[in-house]
């Protein structure tokens, strides 16, 4: 019996893990949920998956919870540091599907078991690379791509054969302002930018989808995970999220993995790596679909994926500080604060102020997380005045 937990378990990708885990009870044991603050939802999956850790972020709720778990054996608790400690409770399989930066330490925790972390939470990786990187190594740890494409890329990489990728192929949906003008962007309301045409996900990714800063944190997610410089990675609208991503050999041959646009595929094949699990999840129906598009990404409308791109040539802190800064520009749109393109705006201010910096150990990271943070509220406060 494989050992599991899930960090942000009450979110997107946490219920669709949960669901794979309800599916082959036989197959896992699950040791630690975390939520963020959705006491009825994790007392819930405790209660369906017998977990034997309950942890709540908020500390305010666990009175709450321990009432909704009343009766049963699973143990409850709150708060921080409760949560970075209970993604270091050793298992066989950590999901890490916190969102955000606030993700990072949890996962780190996990990270340091030295046994498989499937990543989700692509921001932990994005503002801490070296960091997260070198502490897999250390700890003789297995990070297992979530994200579809990155997934996809993980699968259509041939065995022995990684020194002779030529390249790796994103796809991108193009999100719900693909055909805009930047006119239209500029007053797309919030409603809107939430309505993503291919995937069902959480309020904050599904903006980054719509500005394309999701495409330009999985450019440096899929740099940090294969090893790739930015030359070495296209970006491709495909706006019918069937080819999830892509890998080019130096013989002209191309490998992609297809699938429908449902997470539960991904998060299966990392919870079963190395072998395969069966899912239920809606079958393709190539005929029906009939064709597949691509086209090129316009950087002029969507500035975030030069703002990534540049990112990555910087070095050092960049990558941190467009990470930090865009979750509080997105923050700021979700609350309609700033208007859609204020988003870029935002986060090109705050790289072009802080500048170069360095981010080898946690504690720099953690200094430009904050200060890039600060800087876009700052900044936010003064468009608002
Ligand atoms: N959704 C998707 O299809 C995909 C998501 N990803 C990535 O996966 C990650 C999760 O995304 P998604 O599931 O959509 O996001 P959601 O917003 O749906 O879920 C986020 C999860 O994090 C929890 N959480 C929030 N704050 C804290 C905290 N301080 N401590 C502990 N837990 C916390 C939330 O708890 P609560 O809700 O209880 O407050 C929730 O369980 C993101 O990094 C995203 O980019 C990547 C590819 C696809
Ligand atoms: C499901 C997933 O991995 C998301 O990151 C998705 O790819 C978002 O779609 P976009 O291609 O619109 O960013
Ligand atoms: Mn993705």
């Amino acid at each position: 019996m494989k050992t599991v937990s899930v960090l942000g378990s009450t979110g997107s990708i946490g219920c669709s893990t949960v669901d794979l885990l309800l599916q082959a009870p036989e197959r896992f044991r699950v040791v630690a949920l975390v939520g963020g603050r959705n006491v009825a939802r994790l007392a819930e999956q405790a209660r369906a998956l017998d977990a034997e850790y309950a942890v709540i972020a908020d500390e305010s709720l666990v009175g709450e919870l321990e009432t909704l778990l009343a009766g049963t054996d699973t143990r409850v608790s709150g708060g921080r540091e409760a949560v970075i400690r209970a993604a270091g409770v050793p298992v066989d399989w950590t999901m890490a599907a916190i969102t955000g930066a606030i993700g990072l330490e949890p996962t780190l925790a996990a990270v340091r078991n030295g046994r498989a972390v499937a990543l989700a939470n692509k921001e932990a990786l994005v503002c801490a690379g070296d960091v997260m990187l070198r502490a897999v190594r250390d700890a003789g740890a297995t990070l297992l791509p979530v994200d579809s494409e990155h997934n996809a890329i993980f699968q259509s990489m041939a065995d022995g054969q990684v020194d002779q990728v030529e390249k790796i192929v994103l796809t991108a949906s193009g999100g719900p302002f693909r055909r805009a003008t930047i006119e239209e962007m500029e007053n797309a309301p919030l409603e809107a930018a939430l309505k993503h045409p291919t995937w069902s996900m959480g309020a904050k990714i599904t903006i980054d989808s719509a500005t394309m800063f999701n495409k330009g944190l999985e450019l440096i997610e899929a740099a940090r995970l294969f090893d790739m410089t930015e030359d070495r990675i296209d970006v491709i609208i495909h706006p019918q999220s069937v080819v999830h991503s892509m890998v080019q050999y130096t013989d002209g041959s191309i490998i992609a993995q297809l699938g429908s646009a449902d997470m539960r595929i991904p998060i299966a094949h990392t919870l079963a790596w190395p072998r395969r699990m069966a899912t239920n999840s809606p079958r393709l129906d190539l005929a029906a679909l009939s064709r597949l598009d691509f086209e090129a990404p316009d950087e002029e409308r969507f500035p975030a994926l030069r703002l990534a791109r540049e990112s990555l040539r910087a070095g050092g802190a960049a990558s941190t500080i467009l990470s930090g800064a865009n979750e509080i520009a997105v923050e700021a749109f979700l609350n309609r604060e700033i208007g859609f393109r204020d988003i870029a705006r935002v986060v090109e201010d705050v790289m072009q102020s802080l500048g170069n910096q360095s981010a080898d150990t946690l504690e720099q990271v953690l200094h430009w997380d904050r200060e890039a943070r600060r800087l876009a509220l700052a900044r936010i406060t003064a468009r608002a005045a």
